[in-house]
């Protein structure tokens, strides 16, 4: 029995290295390992039991149960290489936890919590690192630096053969398609889409002039004005979530798809099991599903404008060979919930943010009134000084992407070096976002305060806040440390189109209306109750609007 016993032993001590070297993802491998490899070990403990089931389930016991110790052994010993890295136990064992974290919606309160307490690097998972530093960005995201890592892997499982730019591991693959996207982020082709902005942002202001008086959630109306526009960037069609006050909750749909990604990117090999599963992340696949027909719509039938999904499908012919349908359906959808799920959580943390600080938005309404800033002329939007100091505080105090994205050493390289730190290959590493952006030794005074004047001229700071910035030898101003849009070859494209938007919206909305809150708001709730799906999932902001004369 004991020989049988210490077989069995070997076997699963054999599958742990198996699972450790290959991370073997799919079904059939899971099947053979977790399944098979014992069951065929159930012949040689058949004599000592009464039964063949009885022997097939000691084995199949055994086997697993030693299959865990031998991972969680090694993952907590000195000879895993991430093993002088501080972090939770519960961490170091299993990625599990963080998952049901990420599942909660406070994965950037727990990033901030761990790095508060074990300091610039914490082992956030068995193979995962957290940094807090600004030295560590350019080698870890900048030229030559890592590629994306399999958190995507996790997020577009069914995406096997053509995956969406945002989500391309090869850095070759991933800088020949973003060659295709940046034919769209021109300034020749952002000053293109105006026309298109310009539109959505007038039907805005009139479903807001229609309410005006009245209680709403100003939060969906920026979600459905920013998917509007994107959506007419993407498929041209009429969804119309404005209008229809999203009545098909194509809105919902997304931000509850983005929970389940997001748990699912942190366990990349349950996500490729789910994928297989038809009931299984039904909402996620609904919603790509949606997006991918009506982008096979649009692909067919070509482009009215110049819009984004022009530039995708090379109508322009500047390709060899015509992108394929596939890679144009996931990259539309792309387009939608990279260029809404973004601007509308900071638009929308942007208003919240001025109603609660009146000095600031007092400021901010004299410089949007000045009558000789002609609000439709995007090159001198981008000029206005306080407009750009409050979006920019805006996405340092709640950036919209509050984690970050995150890398990991080239598959086959060996291991990357970041900063004096060597990144074994099969790590993933973070830069996180929210923690930077708060961190005193990058904005001093009160980093977790919104003070936009920050970002003025020293002249400019002492003369608006005196008492706050004064004491020159406490203004800590690092820019370094500031990556709401990323960092490198693969940070955000839209970045330019991103402000531009912003920038429009915000004047037009401060020209036409003052806000408040409406009465009875509890202001703790935007951030309390604020959920990081990767890309944020707002509350409701309620909110008056008057009509200025
Ligand atoms: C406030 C607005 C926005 C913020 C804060 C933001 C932020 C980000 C971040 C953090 C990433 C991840 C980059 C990485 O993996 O390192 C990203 C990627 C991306 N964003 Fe944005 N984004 C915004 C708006 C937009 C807009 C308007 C578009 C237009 C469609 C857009 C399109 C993309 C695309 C295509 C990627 C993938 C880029 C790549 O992998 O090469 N984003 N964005």
């Amino acid at each position: 029995m004991m020989r049988e016993f210490l077989l069995t032993l070997l076997a699963a001590a054999a599958a742990h290295l198996v699972y450790r070297k290959l991370e073997p993802r799919r079904l059939l491998l899971h099947v053979i390992l977790l399944l098979m490899a014992p069951l065929s070990l159930t012949p040689l403990l058949t004599p000592h039991f009464s039964s063949v089931v009885q022997a097939a389930l000691a084995v199949w016991s055994i086997y697993l149960t030693s299959l865990v110790v031998c991972t969680v052994l090694y993952r907590l010993s000195p000879l895993h290489p991430l093993a002088k890295y501080p972090g939770p136990l519960i961490c170091k064992v299993s990625k599990l936890w963080f998952g049901l974290v990420a599942y909660g919606g406070k994965q950037h309160i727990y990033y901030n919590e761990l790095h508060r307490r074990y300091g610039d690097i914490v082992r956030i998972g068995p193979n995962e690192l957290s940094f807090c530093t600004p030295d560590v960005i350019p080698s870890m995201m900048g030229a030559g630096g890592m590629p994306k890592a399999a958190f995507w892997d996790g997020q577009f499982p069914e995406q096997k053969t053509c995956r969406s730019l945002v989500g391309l591991r090869d850095p070759q693959e991933h800088a020949r398609r973003r060659r295709i996207w940046s034919r769209g982020f021109t300034p020749e082709a952002l000053r293109s889409y105006q026309p298109i902005l310009d539109k959505r942002i007038g039907q805005l202001l009139d479903h807001l002039t229609a309410r005006a008086g009245t209680t709403i959630d100003l939060a969906k109306w920026i979600s459905w004005f920013s998917f509007d526009l994107m959506n007419d960037m993407a498929f041209g069609d009429k969804i119309e979530l404005m209008k229809n006050e999203d009545s098909k909750g194509i809105w919902d749909l997304m931000e509850i798809a983005h929970r389940t990604a997001l748990v699912m990117a942190h366990l990349p090999w349950l996500s490729q099991l789910a994928v297989e599963i038809p009931f299984a992340n039904r909402n996620i696949k609904r919603f790509r599903e949606f997006s991918r027909q009506r982008a096979m719509k649009r692909y067919k039938e070509g482009s009215a404008s110049r819009d984004i999904f022009y530039h995708l499908i090379d109508e322009g012919g500047l390709e060899a060979a015509r992108p394929a349908i596939e890679q144009v359906a996931n990259d539309a959808s792309l387009v939608i919930v990279a260029g809404s799920d973004t601007i509308s959580p900071t638009l929308a943390s942007l208003f919240y943010l001025i109603i609660s600080n009146p000095v600031t938005y007092s400021r901010l309404q004299g410089e949007v009134d000045d009558r000789r800033v002609d609000i439709n002329d995007v090159a001198a939007l981008a000029q206005l000084p306080y407009l750009n100091a409050v979006i920019n505080e805006t996405m340092r105090v709640i950036p919209p992407v509050l984690s970050g994205s995150t890398r990991s050493p080239l598959i086959g390289s060996g291991g990357c070096a970041v900063g004096s730190h060597y990144i074994p290959e099969g790590t993933t590493a973070v830069v996180h976002t929210y923690t930077l952006h708060r961190d005193a030794r990058n904005f001093s005074p009160f980093p977790e305060s919104f003070i936009p004047e920050r970002w003025l001229t020293a002249d400019r700071q002492v003369a608006l806040e005196p008492e706050v910035f004064k004491a020159r030898g406490h203004v800590v101003h690092n820019l370094a440390a500031f990556i709401p849009f990323s960092y490198g070859p693969a940070d955000c494209i839209g970045k330019r189109l991103a402000m531009q938007e912003m920038r429009a919206v915000a004047c037009a909305v401060l020209r036409r209306f003052s806000l408040r809150f409406a009465d009875g708001y509890d202001k703790a709730t935007w951030e309390g109750d604020m959920c990081d799906h990767f890309v944020i999932k707002k509350p409701k902001l309620p909110v008056v609007l008057t009509l200025r004369q």
